[in-house]
């Protein structure tokens, strides 16, 4: 799914009206259909709040507001309307102050009269959508810090008021504080943002039948990764495939105390469909491993606790690197190695040996920032925020996170995987993607271990490319996430329940 700017959102508001003939209050009407439809599967019939107060501005966001109170009206909710005065007002939101029945109390805003407001009122926040200008200030901003102080139950209509969609918002600025945010047509970049979490709540986006043309026809660097982006996207197994078919990966993982995260990854890339794994890892973890995975084979290392030798890369379709590594000085030799020797093209597929890079592999490479000119074209690199920070610079904000990872993707034409909440993947050409599953039970250790476990056994496979693998790797641990913490919750979700639980999640892919 693809995520547009403010400004093509209203160009694809106007394209649909356009392109079906009808007028821009028959589209207003049909968002705030979807918003009664949220108010019924939300509070249900028979069980509608006692308060319902709906804050509208003077575009049409305002105009949303006007038709829910009408609708919400119409289905017995107890509705009360406050206006936002302005110099002007759009065409529809006069069009649907009209229509607004005399039964609905209307009162205008004013510094001296703010609308009553407690814990109990469920609040609309219609005051301004995508045609957001500026910060909020003056009545504008005294309304929204009146409603946020109450801490009443706020559903922001298309995205809470004084957040931009898609830029960074200026210090200090006033921005409605909602629980849920409904937006319609497509995502906004602000929801994916941790920055903006606060202000965005659970956040949903109801269909309005948007022109399918225009968004097909828009570019964007931005992309949502949801089930339809995955779908059929894993080869199936044919019927006289062997253990050959599905590539043999090479784990190199683990050290004295962090054994745990080479047996996590070696578990998930088995999960994930791999044909063969051989794990190398220090001598001191060789029971550990066999024991607890005895479908991999085991190769140990010279050194007891930590690794000091690359072995033979020629069986292998895929190399994975990171995960409970250490930051030896023998380590860092065997990366470096490692670099070398995966540039080569292979024999069979003319392509560099694929690469999976993890946690203390990447904090050696931050450390280390020539080895950066070394990756391969596509290598895999999976840093979470502080990881990634030591590889390029600290971020001032979540929008200049993105652009230092879209800018390192770039230069170094490799796949980053920034992990948190809405992981986002970046490609060589510039591409930002980010997964939409996954839960807050996977803030736990070995979380990460799992995924380079799963992209392993992804790279290893022939038929997949980089970037689809990639992507798919992703939404699939996040949902084997999803289904672990369904059954544990959240709170007693452990990463080996994310292991037993990638099988389930690559089988509804
Ligand atoms: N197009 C469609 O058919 C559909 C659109 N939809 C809905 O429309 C919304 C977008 O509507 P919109 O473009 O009218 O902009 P909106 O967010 O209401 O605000 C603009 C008004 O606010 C003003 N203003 C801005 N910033 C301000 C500030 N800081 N402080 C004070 N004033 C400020 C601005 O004034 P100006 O910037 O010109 O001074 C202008 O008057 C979208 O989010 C969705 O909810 C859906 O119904 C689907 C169909
Ligand atoms: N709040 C969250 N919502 C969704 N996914 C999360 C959340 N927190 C962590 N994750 C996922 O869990 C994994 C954590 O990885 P990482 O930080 O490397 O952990 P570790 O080093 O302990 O293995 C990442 O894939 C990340 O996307
Ligand atoms: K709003």
């Amino acid at each position: 799914m693809k995520i547009l700017s403010a400004a093509q959102t209203r160009a694809l508001d106007q394209a649909t009206i356009a392109g079906q003939s009808i007028t821009s209050a028959q589209l207003m009407e049909r968002a705030a259909q979807e918003l009664l439809f949220w108010f019924y599967g939300h509070y249900g019939h028979g069980r509608v709040p006692a308060d319902t107060l709906l804050l509208c501005g003077p575009g049409n966001n305002g105009g949303d507001g006007l038709a829910l109170a009408r609708l919400l009206h119409g289905a017995n909710y107890a509705v009360r309307v406050a206006l936002l005065p302005a110099d002007s007002y759009s065409a529809d939101w006069w069009h649907n102050r009209q229509r607004l029945p005399a039964a609905v109390p209307a009162a205008e805003i004013g510094a001296e009269a703010l609308p009553a407001i407690s814990a109990d009122t469920v609040v609309v926040d219609a005051l301004f959508g995508t045609g957001l200008s500026r910060p909020l200030a003056g009545l504008a901003a005294a309304v929204v810090a009146h409603l946020n102080a109450a801490r009443a139950r706020v559903v922001a209509v298309d995205i809470p008021s004084g957040l931009f969609a898609d830029a960074p918002q200026p210090a200090a600025s006033t921005v409605v504080r909602a629980r849920h945010t409904v937006s319609s047509g497509l995502p906004k970049l602000a929801f994916l943002l941790p920055q903006n979490a606060e202000f965005v709540g659970e956040w949903e986006v109801e269909d309005i039948d948007l022109s399918p043309q225009f968004i097909a026809d828009t570019a964007t660097p931005w992309h949502y990764t949801n089930a339809a982006a995955v779908a059929g996207q894993l080869p199936p197994r044919p019927k006289f495939s062997h253990k050959g078919t599905f590539g043999h990966a090479l784990l190199l993982a683990g050290s004295r105390g962090k054994m745990g995260a080479a047996v996590l990854a070696a578990g998930a890339c088995l999960r994930s469909g791999v044909g063969l794994l051989t794990a190398h890892i220090p001598g001191c973890g060789y029971d550990i491993f066999q024991i607890s995975q005895p479908e991999a084979m085991c190769l140990t290392d010279a050194q007891a606790d930590f690794i000091s030798e690359l072995p033979d890369l020629s069986p292998y379709q895929a190399v994975g690197i990171g995960p409970g590594l250490g930051q030896d000085a023998a380590s860092l030799a065997v990366l470096r190695q490692l670099l070398e020797a995966a540039a080569k093209p292979l024999e069979k597929t003319g392509q560099s040996l694929p690469l999976v890079i993890d946690a203390d592999a990447l904090n050696l490479l931050g450390r280390h920032r020539e080895l950066l000119k070394l990756l391969p074209e596509n290598t895999v690199l999976t840093p979470h925020p502080k990881e990634f920070e030591r590889l390029t610079e600290p971020a001032r904000d979540d929008y200049h996170r993105l652009e230092l990872l879209r800018d390192f993707a770039t230069r170094y034409r490799c796949l980053v995987v920034l992990k948190g909440a809405y992981t986002c993947l970046a490609t060589p050409s510039g591409e930002l993607h980010f997964n939409s599953t996954g839960n807050a039970g996977m803030a736990t250790g070995g979380s990460g271990d799992v995924l380079t476990g799963v992209l392993l056994a992804l790279r290893s496979h022939a038929q997949l490319p980089a970037f689809e693998a990639v992507r798919l790797g992703v939404y699939a641990h996040g949902r084997a996430g999803d289904l672990a913490a369904a059954q544990t919750g959240q709170a007693g979700l452990v990463a080996g329940d994310i292991v037993r639980h990638i099988g389930p999640a690559l089988a509804e892919v």
